[in-house]
């Protein structure tokens, strides 16, 4: 596939994949030793053997993780698409259409602006008009949003055909209007259209209500008239309205613009609403009743789309005949502005959404991560070869009634209705985005792949898609809290990765998988190594290799060569050496607080003590907040349990290293026996820096509670004693 009319490129790159495999090799070499060496010290006498005890857990843990790790880098890809070719494969007239699915589901944590402006950004897109679709789910069912979409519809009318003259690239128009200024009437009249519309939605979020003057159109009002009394969020009728079609509505250049329909599915406090999943499976129910486009695109309501060509470049894939009856989704990678310029709290989280995906591609293809997915519509209704299948194959072209039609309006309505959610039907389980865990993308995407789909990873040099990142580290530990929940319930279902997946993927790409579900199994490894190191250091006991022994080396070859190999990836994506910093911080931080709550509470939840739900990040951003984030600065503010954890651990680890660093100086004795545990607890306390700021020094918003500090310094000076006790 490399002559000039090809669609697309795939090479490996095979002088990484020769080095990769080298390293592989001769690190688990070194683990062998590793496990090796501890079975002779664990015949030495306690204190020392049944602490070694523990290290060997850790330390298997972590060779597990290395081991189901190692997959990710067995034949490293890169992809090309020429979308330029385009015109030789396929006419412009017989582009397939798309639908895409926008979901939201708080005004107040996700205002409706920036849902305002991820809509916009794809209605914009450089493909013919007629055959794009947005549905946007509103999963609070909210007229504030309403509201908001209704602006937008009318703005739109004026902004697609700005962007399609203008050749606009970042079609987002909060974002065009904060980097562009000019002085063309053209330029100032858009500007001021947007400004207003701006000022209007942010007036009724704030006053929380649309009133009677927000609404001049007695069209909008009867939409407005279906929240009737005892209308709750939780509880309401399904309401479908549409907003632009594409048969009817015209710009302002008389071109016709896409169709644009709000979707609020109906809840019920008697019925399971699966969060993103069912909303999503609903919509998908609602399109195939109004346009049925074979490719679907599904986006988070903050990820705005930043390249207008990215359609095409999909198509590259969906249009070559060679791969696309297999071809379940072409997965865009999670990329975020308003990042700090050193990325404080990892947000960028290049090691989940770009190089692990990236490894998955050269095995068949790459996890899903719920947002930019082109998804193949019969993927989502069997496997490849089904029958099922061709049912929903359909293009918009076969329809003949208006989707604004009270008919299909009246279909559309009931395929949101809750009767789908009830135990008989095949929506979540064989049917449609998969319910069962909070991270439905990676299980939906895994399970696509167990049935014999194949996906592709497209990492384009200008990002497709822009979202926000929380910017307080209470909502990146939240955030990541709920992710980890959610694979420990992939890992134990029906359909587990370690069962069923190593059967149907093979061990090498069910390995992948297994290292994602795997994920909070971290917080074990490095809470020992966090603590109990340090706990021994103070008493002078001794738990790893002298420096003058040989072993010795053995350590430092598989620390450092775990840091390195971590780094060099880290810059291969384009990383810089501080923002790698900050990302191994935030893998402890995590691996210390949600990592371990998750863990503990996916216990509970199967004990039947507790529920958990969907929390939704908050994509709000207040100003004393940003400023902090802007000057790299921790936040910590409001009292988390989180915070414990954290604030215990570097408790322990200044203790250990100021009392080590004072044995070298006072007692003048030589650290030959204790220096890898010096080393760890220097390392952490290093880490941990921000964290003594947060107790000590500061006096801003961010700074740590007392009451956290003081939680914490008890609990560090208990296990500080039993642990005393208990070796002594
Ligand atoms: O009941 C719900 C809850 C959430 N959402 C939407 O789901 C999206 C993702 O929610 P967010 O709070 O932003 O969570 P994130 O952790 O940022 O989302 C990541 O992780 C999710 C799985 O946990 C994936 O679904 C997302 O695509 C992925 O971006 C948002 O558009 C929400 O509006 C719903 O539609 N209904
Ligand atoms: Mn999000």
């Amino acid at each position: 596939m490399e002559e000039s009319s090809s669609l697309h490129s795939l090479k490996i790159m095979h002088g990484r994949k020769l080095l990769n495999r080298i390293f592989a090799s001769v690190y688990g070499f070194a683990i062998v030793a590793l496990f090796y060496h501890h079975l002779l010290t664990l015949t030495a006498v306690p204190p020392r053997g049944r602490l070694s005890i523990f290290m060997l857990i850790s330390d298997f843990i972590l060779a597990f993780m290395w081991f189901t790790s190692q997959s990710f880098f067995m034949n490293p890809v890169t992809r090309q698409q020429f979308p330029e070719n385009l015109k030789q494969w396929v006419d412009n007239k017989d582009f397939p259409a798309i639908d895409i699915f926008i979901c939201t589901a708080d005004p107040f944590r996700e205002p409706p602006l920036t849902t305002v402006n991820t809509v916009l950004s794809v209605l914009a897109y450089d493909y013919p008009t007629e055959k794009l679709s947005v549905y946007v789910s509103d999963d609070g069912g909210s007229k504030l949003i309403l509201f908001a979409l209704m602006e937008a519809a009318e703005f739109a009318r004026n902004w697609v055909p700005y962007c399609r003259e203008n050749k606009i690239e970042a079609r987002c128009p909060e974002e065009y209007f904060r980097r562009n200024h000019s002085v063309t009437s053209q330029f100032q009249i858009i500007e001021n259209l947007y400004l207003d519309m701006k000022m209007r939605i942010e007036n009724v979020v704030e006053r929380g209500e649309v009133v009677d003057e927000c609404i001049s159109d007695p069209q909008q009002r009867q939409a407005f008239s279906k929240w009737t009394k005892g209308f709750t969020p939780k509880d309401h009728p399904a309401i479908i309205q549409v907003l632009l079609e594409s048969d009817k509505d015209k710009d302002i250049k008389g071109y016709s613009i896409p169709n644009l329909i709000y979707v609020s599915r109906e809840k019920s406090t008697t019925s399971l609403h699966h969060f993103k999943a069912g909303a999503l499976n609903a919509l998908l129910r609602v399109s195939e009743a109004m346009t049925n486009a074979p490719i679907i695109l599904t986006l988070d309501c903050d990820m705005y789309s930043n390249d207008p060509q990215t359609p095409q470049r999909v198509l590259c894939y969906f249009c070559d005949p060679s791969i696309r009856s297999k071809l379940g989704y072409v997965q865009f990678p999670q990329r975020y502005h308003g990042l700090n310029d050193d990325d404080l709290y990892g947000g960028d989280n290049v090691r989940t959404f770009r190089i692990s995906p990236s490894g998955l591609d050269g095995l068949g293809g790459p996890d899903n991560c719920g947002t930019g997915c082109f998804f193949n519509r019969r993927a989502l209704y069997g496997n490849p070869s089904s029958v099922t299948s061709l049912e929903h194959s359909g293009d918009s072209h076969t329809r003949t009634i208006a989707i604004s039609s009270v008919s299909v309006v009246e279909i559309a309505s009931h395929a949101a209705s809750c009767n789908y959610e009830y135990n008989n039907t095949e929506w979540g389980t064989k049917v449609g985005i998969k319910y069962g865990t909070l991270v439905e993308d990676i299980y939906t995407g895994y399970m696509m792949h167990c049935e014999g789909w194949d996906s592709i990873f497209c990492d384009t040099e200008r990002p497709a898609f822009l979202g926000e990142v929380p910017i307080n580290l209470e909502d990146v530990l939240s955030q990541v809290k709920r992710w980890a929940f959610g694979h420990l319930e992939v890992l134990s279902c029906k359909y587990s990765p370690l069962t069923f997946g190593t059967k149907a993927l093979g061990i090498l790409r069910a390995n992948c998988y297994i290292h994602y579900v795997f994920w909070p199994i971290w917080c074990i490894p490095v809470t020992l190594y966090a603590s109990l190191p340090q706990l021994s250091l103070l008493n002078n006991i001794s738990i790893f290799p002298k420096v003058s022994d040989p072993w010795f080396f053995l350590y430092v070859f598989l620390f450092f060569g775990a840091y390195a190999h971590d780094f060099v990836q880290f810059i291969l994506f384009k990383g810089t050496t501080k923002r790698w910093w900050n990302d191994q911080r935030m893998w402890y931080v995590k691996a210390l607080s949600p990592f371990l709550f998750a863990s503990i509470e996916y216990l509970t939840k199967k004990l039947g003590i507790t529920t958990k739900g969907f929390n939704v990040t908050s994509k709000v951003v207040g100003q004393d907040e940003r400023k902090m984030y802007d000057q790299s600065v921790f936040t910590f503010g409001i009292p988390s349990p989180m915070f414990v954890p954290l604030a215990t651990v570097s408790i322990i680890n200044l203790i250990a290293f100021v009392k080590g660093i004072m044995t070298v100086i006072f007692r003048m004795e030589s650290l030959d026996e204790l220096f890898i545990q010096l080393f760890i607890a220097g390392f952490a306390v290093v880490n941990c820096l921000p964290i003594y700021e947060a107790m000590l020094l500061r006096s801003d918003h961010g700074r740590m509670p007392k009451k956290i500090v003081i939680t914490s310094s008890v609990l560090a000076g208990v296990l500080c004693i039993a642990f005393s006790l208990i070796v002594s």
